[in-house]
């Protein structure tokens, strides 16, 4: 028998002696990369947190003491050694395993993450929850050197640096990646701390004192850390206790280092290094394209698709970029730290002055268009709709209050599919029209993405335009940079007794079931202004209005249109369709859209359903 299969809690790793764990990180890395080649997930930094994984639970007194996993994209093997080894086939799919850590999946999935850099502040609301309750227990942050850079990793750290009597303790997993490589002066400053004669140094020292007392091991680290190389770290003028460099792949560094630091009391900083894709050489060489992968046959690698495949809106969004880019000295492209997701690869080199990567910061982000917009620049901040979240505040405070020339390129709108109810871009619609100022998108095929970028980026204030993950309909795209008007929408197909008033990714499924219902069918195109002039005709000349868009239902495109009727004075009988007031979790994108009803069936479905029932001219309808 295996040794990874005797482990079915972390109570059975605890029962395994030291020299059987290197072993076991090679089994589990095994495990997991042929694991996510069959299913997809985040391979690369996976693979690079199993000996610190293993560790973890191996030292502390898990689930009694508490980890928080940051963004928690590294946790295959953490739900692999806590009971969930059989469910790792269902892993991101409908009802299978969450790709992230979830509060209901397991009793050791202490806190719900996916969006990163929250792990430092749950893990000192856990300590200092125990202390009040007068409990003892651990609560330990893994972060990583991405997630470090945003704000509110920032924010924690200043507050738990003073929270002297709280065993928190923030692990510092340090694989010199983002997603993309990463930027910025703290990453600088780990770099420096690095590349320090301490790494070394630290790594012997662990070794030696095997199994010395341990306390010791504290000490010398301590002095090494604060004396030896660098006077006092960032971290410790923020009150932590600072401790590594270590290696974090070696488990004999690791383990002594937890056990000393376990002893210890207030807040404890643990700088560990890893490599991201450790121990799949394919994944070590190309971190970037294994962060996230599809199914893959890991003998092979990941190949190029051999047949061209449709072209994504991220794609379209990256080609407008570089083409407006080339007509327009005055754009600025940004992005918080998803270069890839974004599409911004092509810009940032054919344009890398006027490329900024800001790391995972998406208020900052903002606010930086917001000041680049004053000096009559002209940005585009590209940011998948779930992460523009973040940046509330700025977005009204920043941008829009003053109406700055903010062009906002938000992808990801709607359901994203794998990633699941973290990542879904469902509530673009809702929180920015009610924002004075913008001017909201929603674009229902590729060349209309790209038309609508060009209006945006026209347009003198905050414009918006949201378009969803993945390929659109195949639609021809202009190669003109044109513009569209704004706060007109267009009718696509003309029907009787019912009218579709469908929103972006909702137009393509409502001209469908227009057809079977015989609908007329408008394409709105814009969510804020929105074409009052078309719904009160549409309003007039149709017995039942039905608005369909992929976002919420409360507050969002539709709730737009009830909220002209009523300003109008128009009562008509209205059908609002689209997300319902729950969290979707992960599986296939069609799938999930087909389960809320937001395909071309389930639109006509819910019209018959909604109207039929004592509405005579449906009657007419459906003869
Ligand atoms: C708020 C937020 N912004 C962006 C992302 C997208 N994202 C997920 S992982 C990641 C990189 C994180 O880097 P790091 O913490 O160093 O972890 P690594 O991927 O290196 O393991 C990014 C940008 C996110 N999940 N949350
Ligand atoms: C963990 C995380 O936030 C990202 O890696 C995200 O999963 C990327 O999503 P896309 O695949 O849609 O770019
Ligand atoms: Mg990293």
């Amino acid at each position: 028998m295996k040794l990874l299969e005797t482990i079915n809690d972390p109570a059975d790793l605890r029962q395994l002696p030291r020299t059987q764990l290197t072993p076991l990180a090679t089994e589990l890395r095994q495990f997991l990369l042929d694991s996510v080649s069959k299913t997809g997930g985040h391979l690369s930094s996976n693979l690079g947190t199993v000996e610190l994984t293993i560790a973890l639970h191996y030292v502390f007194n898990t689930p009694h003491d508490r980890i928080v996993w940051d963004v928690g994209h590294q946790t295959y093997s953490h739900k692999i050694l806590t009971g969930r080894r059989e469910r790792m086939p269902t892993l991101r799919q409908l009802n299978g395993l969450s790709g992230f850590p979830k509060r209901d999946e397991s009793i050791y999935d202490t806190f719900g993450t996916a969006h990163s850099s929250t792990s430092i502040s749950a893990a000192l609301g856990m300590a200092k929850a125990a202390k009040l309750k007068g409990e003892d227990r651990h609560a330990i942050a893994v972060i990583g050197d991405g997630s470090m850079t945003a704000g509110m990793a920032f924010e924690a750290l200043n507050n738990a640096g003073v929270e002297e009597d709280c065993n928190l303790l923030v692990v510092l997993n340090d694989n010199d990646m983002s997603i993309s490589p990463p930027v910025g002066a703290l990453n600088r400053y780990l770099a420096r701390l690095m590349s320090g004669q301490f790494y070394a140094a630290a790594k012997t020292v662990g070794k030696s004192v095997l199994p010395g007392p341990v306390l010791d091991l504290a000490r010398k680290l301590e002095e090494h850390a604060k004396g030896m190389v660098v006077p006092a770290t960032m971290f410790e003028e923020f009150g932590f206790n600072y401790i590594g460099p270590i290696d974090g792949h070696d488990l004999d560094s690791l383990i002594p280092t937890l056990e000393n630091i376990k002893k210890l009391k207030g807040p404890q900083f643990l700088h560990v290094v890893t490599k991201k894709g450790q121990g799949y050489k394919l994944a070590e060489a190309e971190p970037i394209l294994y962060h996230g992968t599809g199914k893959f046959n890991p003998t092979e690698g990941i190949k190029p698709a051999s047949a061209p495949s449709k072209i994504t809106y991220t794609e379209v969004f990256g080609n407008w970029l570089c083409d407006m880019a080339a007509v327009d000295k005055r754009l600025v492209g940004i992005t918080p730290a998803m270069r890839e997701g974004s599409g911004m690869v092509r810009f940032h080199q054919q344009y890398p002055e006027r490329y900024f990567d800001v790391g995972i910061a998406e208020q900052h982000s903002v606010t930086f268009g917001a000041g680049i917009a004053t000096e009559g620049l002209k940005p585009v901040v590209a940011i998948y709709s779930t992460f523009l979240q973040r940046a509330y505040d700025q977005l009204i405070h920043d941008v829009a209050l003053q109406n700055l020339d903010v062009t906002f390129a938000l992808d990801r709108a709607g359901l994203v599919g794998a990633d699941g109810a973290t990542h879904a871009g469902n509530y673009d619609l809702a929180y920015l029209r009610c924002i004075p100022n913008m001017v909201v998108m929603a674009a229902s095929d590729e060349n209309e993405c790209r038309q609508m970028l060009t209006t945006g980026y026209h347009y003198p204030g905050p414009a918006a335009i949201r378009y969803p993950r993945g390929a659109g309909i195949g639609a021809a795209i202009q190669p003109e940079l044109s513009s569209i008007e704004i706060g007109k929408g267009v009718v696509r197909r003309e029907g009787k007794g019912i009218a579709i008033l469908a929103f972006g990714s909702m137009v393509a499924p409502s001209i469908a079931a227009g057809d079977e219902l015989n609908a007329t069918v408008a394409n709105m195109r814009f969510v804020k202004p929105l074409d009052v002039e078309l719904v009160k005709r549409l309003a007039k000349e149709h017995d039942y209005l039905v608005t369909v868009e992929e976002g919420c239902v409360m507050g969002g495109a539709g709730a737009a249109v009830m909220e002209a009727l009523a300003a109008e004075g128009i009562a008509k009988p209205v059908l609002n369709l689209g997300l319902p007031d729950k969290f979707i979790d992960q599986g296939d994108p069609a799938a999930l859209l087909a389960s809320v009803g937001l395909d071309a069936k389930g639109i006509a479905a819910s019209i018959r359903a909604r109207f039929a029932a004592g509405e005579p001219r449906l009657v007419v309808i459906n003869s």
